[in-house]
């Protein structure tokens, strides 16, 4: 069965998001009625090999022109000297507004591939398709698109919306279990933030997904995107809603730069999946929500064999933490914003974190 899941906004066109399985062989089709002229299609090595001869292979049959630019695999090309490589061989390929960037990966590809599609002659038309069950559940959805500098993760970017999505889950099967559980926190985010109906099946029945079963797999991706759809829908540039999928993120994305984005030590999802338990930790901690909530949570994630403890991934301190979160994007005149939770399923964006209280947690959970 194919679900299409309708991502509409009052300041983007609308497009669809197509959920289902063997979707690769079609994708020349949904894609020529979209190119006027020629595709690129951006993706990494790992990719390239696993699916780009399918990708190219489906484009030709539907007499769209298509050819592959490869990066590197990893968060290490979401760098301002790979998206000016990018940018240069669209340029040397003569790539011309009509053109379409088709981006085959998982979030990094999606990332880059959509800012230099952003940038690219002001701005040019791209096509998802999510190769990483993150990238399903998440990134190529919703039109953010970015790279990272030193001083911290997606620092520069752009909101470009993709004209199409299409989420194959069979490309899931060569996905390493270890990238399947990454993504599965973001789908346990979106339950955490807004749907405590599917967090339970999430972490009962739904479970079987993080172990790559296709069919929880399927529902796990679709009720992701119908979830980030909607909010991304009321608030494309993220003036308010939007920043509760932010949930779990400024801790996440401070413990990822100060682990130098080694995604060997820490993948973006494990991060993530840290940063909902401290979340949930920390919003107990200050009185927002039942302990037994920030409980449950952690259990949760961590059945689904993601780190939930600052412990197992490294070591740190709590001011330093707190400086990498004070130059969140949500931060407004060097106040720290944090998304804290009411309940499972009910969070908030809370704009008046106090730093001193938010350092003695973390010095506290360090060793916890
Ligand atoms: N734009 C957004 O809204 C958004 C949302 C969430 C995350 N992100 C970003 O996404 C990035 C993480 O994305 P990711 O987790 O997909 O990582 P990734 O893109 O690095 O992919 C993980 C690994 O899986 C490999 N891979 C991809 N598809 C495969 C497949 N089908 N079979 C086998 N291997 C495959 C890749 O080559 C890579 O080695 C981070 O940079 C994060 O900041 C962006
Ligand atoms: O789409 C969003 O909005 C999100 O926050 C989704 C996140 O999972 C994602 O990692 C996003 O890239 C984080 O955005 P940022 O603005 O904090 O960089
Ligand atoms: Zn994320």
């Amino acid at each position: 069965m194919t679900t299409t899941v309708l991502v509409s906004g009052r300041d983007f066109r609308p497009y669809e998001v197509i959920v289902g399985r063997g979707l690769m062989a079609g994708l020349g089709a949904r894609v020529a009625p979209l190119a006027a002229g020629r595709t690129v299609v951006i993706t990494d090595e790992i990719v390239a090999a696993l699916h780009g001869k399918a990708a190219l292979a489906s484009l030709e049959a539907a007499g769209v022109q298509g050819r592959l630019l490869t990066i590197p695999p990893g968060e290490g090309s979401k760098s301002f000297a790979e998206l000016e490589r990018v940018i240069d061989r669209m340029l040397a390929f003569r790539l011309d507004r009509k053109d379409v960037v088709v981006a085959l990966g998982g979030g990094v590809v999606g990332d880059l591939a959509g800012l230099a599609a952003a940038l690219f002659m002001r701005g040019i038309d791209f096509v998802q398709v999510p190769t990483t069950l993150l990238a399903q559940v998440d990134s190529s959805v919703g039109g953010k698109t970015a790279i990272d500098t030193p001083r911290g993760k997606n620092l520069v970017g752009a909101f470009h919306q993709p004209r199409l999505v299409l989420a194959d889950i069979d490309v899931l099967g060569t996905l390493p279990g270890r990238q399947l559980r990454s993504g599965w926190a973001e789908v346990l985010k979106h339950g955490l933030i807004c749907d405590a109906g599917f967090f339970d099946w999430l972490g009962g029945g739904g479970a079987a997904g993080a172990a790559g079963d296709p069919a929880a797999l399927e529902r796990a991706v679709v009720r992701s995107v119908e979830i980030k759809s909607a909010i991304v829908g009321e608030d494309e540039k993220e003036t308010g809603r939007r920043a509760l999928l932010n949930l779990g993120h400024t801790f996440g994305h401070a413990i990822e730069a100060e682990l130098g984005f080694d995604e060997t030590r820490l993948t973006h999802g494990e991060a993530v999946a840290l940063g909902c338990a401290l979340a949930f930790r920390f919003s107990a901690a200050e009185g927002h929500c039942p302990a037994k909530d920030a409980v449950r949570a952690e259990a949760v994630l961590a059945a689904a064999g993601l780190p939930t403890r600052l412990k197992q991934v490294g070591t740190f301190r709590g001011v330093r933490l707190v400086q990498r979160m004070a130059g969140d994007k949500k931060a407004e005149g060097g106040r720290l914003t944090l998304i804290l939770a009411r309940a499972i399923g009910d969070v908030l964006v809370e704009k008046a974190v106090d730093p001193s209280a938010l350092t003695a947690f973390l010095d506290a959970e360090i060793d916890a």
